[in-house]
């Protein structure tokens, strides 16, 4: 980059960063979000690692989505402090966020794809917004590469979301996720309305691009499958707050009746006997037998 580019974007709070370096890229802490009468999280806390992914679950309504919300600054609490990367959220003006905003990615419950915009052009929209001097070259180049690295065919890159099926739809909102080069990735019920087979593959996809692409990874869900295959902890949303984070056998320590119901109830217990299944397999592919 030239100069007056990298002097440009320093302006505008986009310059050279340095990948974030702490243990805690995200720290929530005493979170209140009310809606009128409604109180959806009193002194909510949690804090995720990095490189992790970490799991996120809950009854419906829990305010799993509006979390992520706050977050990702679409929200504004009530009370609280959200950090990311080690910056105060909760008291900046949105355009002091830029330069944050820029290192994440979000994939929307559904995809949230502009209907009329081919993939391409979906992928191409952040890459505008945070860096609209890009020749459209090199726009189109970068957009084809995401498209490619969600597991999407080259082709799907000129077709519109109406076309695509509902797995590649998804796959579709990640590579918009991942346009530009974020370290932390929010999904939002990613595996939603897949079946198995898509569901699975998108676990796995999920699980390369965070090893590959050193990420760490905010992933609402209810999906046990993903849950056991991919997430290195798991938080729990119960009673307006966090109530417990950790491994699902930690979880399974703890004595709340939810987080017994739902990891050892009929849908729990087929998860962990397919993940048992899954593990063995591995084993006797390893020794060959
Ligand atoms: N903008 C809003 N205005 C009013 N109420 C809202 C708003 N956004 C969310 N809520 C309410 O907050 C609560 C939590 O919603 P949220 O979408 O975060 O739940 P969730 O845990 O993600 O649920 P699900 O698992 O069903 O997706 C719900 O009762 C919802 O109606």
């Amino acid at each position: 980059m030239t100069d007056d580019l990298d002097q440009e974007l320093e302006e505008r709070g986009l310059g050279r960063y340095e990948r974030f370096r702490g243990d805690h890229p995200i720290v929530v802490k005493g979170l209140v979000n009310r809606f009128g009468e409604q109180t959806v999280h009193e002194d909510l806390s949690l804090t995720v690692n990095r490189g992790e992914i970490l799991g996120v679950v809950g009854g419906s309504g829990t305010g799993k989505s509006v979390l992520m919300r706050s977050i990702i600054g679409l929200q504004t609490p009530n009370e609280g402090e959200i950090e990311v990367f080690g910056r105060s959220m909760t008291n900046a003006e949105p355009d002091e966020n830029l330069g944050i905003r820029n290192r994440w990615g979000v994939l929307f419950q559904g995809g949230a794809l502009f209907s009329t915009l081919t993939v391409g052009e979906n992928v191409e929209v952040p890459l505008k917004q945070f860096y609209p001097e890009i020749e459209p070259d090199l726009m189109h180049e970068i957009a084809r590469y995401k498209v490619m690295l969600s597991g999407l065919p080259e082709d799907a890159v000129t077709k519109y979301p109406a076309e695509l099926s509902g797995g590649m739809k998804k796959r579709a909102g990640l590579a918009r996720a991942l346009a530009l080069d974020p370290e932390l990735l929010f999904l939002d019920e990613p595996t939603a309305g897949l079946d198995p087979i898509g569901a699975a593959a998108f676990d796995r996809l999920t699980r390369e691009l965070k090893q590959t692409l050193g990420l760490t990874v905010f992933l609402i869900t209810h999906d046990l499958d993903t849950l056991y295959e991919i997430c290195d902890r798991v938080a729990v949303l119960a009673d307006k707050k966090v109530i417990a984070v950790g491994t699902i056998p930690e979880l399974l320590e703890t004595d709340h009746p939810w987080i017994e119901e739902y990891f050892n109830g009929p849908r729990g217990r087929a998860a962990q006997a397919s993940k048992r299944r899954a593990e063995s397999m591995d084993k006797r592919g390893q020794s060959g037998d």
